[in-house]
């Protein structure tokens, strides 16, 4: 055969051969293209149905769907009577969760309210009704999502107890614990902490413990008010017996008692969030003590002290004795304390 004819055609089989290789090559390749785009549609169908891997609260609370039937728990009362306390030993049961305080509730019922009678709403179709559900909706979304889902979710922010109409009728079945504390503790607790309260102009005691009787006249009427849905609660009676005002707590709220409650110092961190940048959260870190109560004894000016009655005529009424400027907190811790007020 003619080498040169033998070259040629053995040239053109390799030209065959590679032809025949890149189409192959050719075909994997859409081919490796069509299965790429299949599995990557089917990730992103995955993706949109399991978004993520379920977290321990979606496998304890599996669907569980918020509605204005919500038992929720409002913790409120005048800022440094306590609540911080409260909520904590609430956040230490293990069927409870109450979290940090949002700080935006009470502003936001506030803004609220104001919409409320805007005519220009109710003629674009926002009734009453319409914003009560988006109002409730909202409230259910922070109080149940900025923390751990549990049985019973709570919330404290002090000033929801000035909102106590408008969240009963926003969540009929919701609980309220008003707390109360001494006004001569609670304005010295503002002025020697420091501690930013709107309204209380921290170098005038006397504006102080008017703006207080103000606020806690509003917040027991509006608590006497819903019988069997409010519960006020003394903080002096609460640091002196613990265990009994626990219980009664925890019966109104139809939990049964747990021990945890009375030891929430050990469990911050762990069951219990607390943020440093509550104002409380260094004395909460604390055992359960009585320190707090005498804390505010020789810090007033006795013609401050001379006029309390006139200034907050709530507190003799609410039975803090008024006469002494050292007065004794006993009677709080007596059995038959709840006879003579409830
Ligand atoms: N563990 C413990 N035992 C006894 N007392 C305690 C405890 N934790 C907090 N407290 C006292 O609660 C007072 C603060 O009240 P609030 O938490 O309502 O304040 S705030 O409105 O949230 O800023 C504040 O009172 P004062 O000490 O008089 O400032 C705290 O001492």
């Amino acid at each position: 055969m003619n080498r040169r004819f033998a070259s040629t055609t053995s040239s053109s089989r390799l030209l065959g051969v590679a032809f025949v290789v890149v189409l192959l090559l050719l075909v994997a390749s859409v081919v490796e293209r069509k299965q790429l785009e299949a599995e990557l549609q089917n990730a992103k169908f995955i993706a949109k149905v399991y978004p993520l891997a379920p977290s321990d609260d979606e496998i304890r609370f599996p669907r569980r769907i918020l509605s204005i039937d919500e038992p929720y728990i409002f913790v409120g009362g005048v800022p440094r009577s306590g609540t911080t306390l409260m909520r904590a030993m609430l956040d230490a049961h293990s069927l409870i969760r109450c979290g940090g305080e949002t700080m935006m509730l009470p502003q936001f019922l506030q803004w609220q309210s104001g919409w409320r009678g805007d005519k220009w709403m109710n003629g674009s179709g926002i009734t009453p009704e319409v914003l009560d559900l988006a109002v409730s909706a909202f409230i259910s979304e922070i109080v149940a999502k900025h923390d751990k889902m549990a049985e019973r979710l709570c919330n404290k922010d002090p000033y929801t107890a000035l909102w106590l109409p408008t969240l009963r009728r926003l969540f009929p079945n919701a609980r309220f614990i008003l707390m109360i504390r001494d006004a001569r503790a609670v304005v010295h607790s503002m002025v020697e902490r420091e501690v930013p309260v709107g309204g209380y102009n921290r170098s005038d005691p006397p504006q102080m413990f008017r703006k207080w009787n103000q606020e806690i006249t509003k917040m027991l009427f509006q608590c006497g008010n819903a019988p069997g849905l409010c519960l006020q609660v003394f903080y002096e009676r609460l640091v002196q017996k613990p265990r009994e005002e626990i219980g009664r707590i925890l019966e109104f709220l139809d939990v049964p008692f747990d021990e945890n409650v009375l030891r929430h110092h050990q469990l911050i961190g762990d069951e219990i969030d607390l943020s440093d940048q509550e104002f409380s959260a260094s004395q909460v870190k604390k055992a359960l003590n009585v320190d707090a109560l005498t804390a505010w004894f020789d810090c007033f000016s006795n013609e401050t002290l001379a006029e309390v009655n006139d200034l907050a005529p709530m507190l003799s009424l609410l039975g803090y004795d008024t006469k002494s400027t050292t007065p004794s907190y006993e009677r709080f811790a007596g059995d038959d304390f709840h006879r003579g007020h409830f």
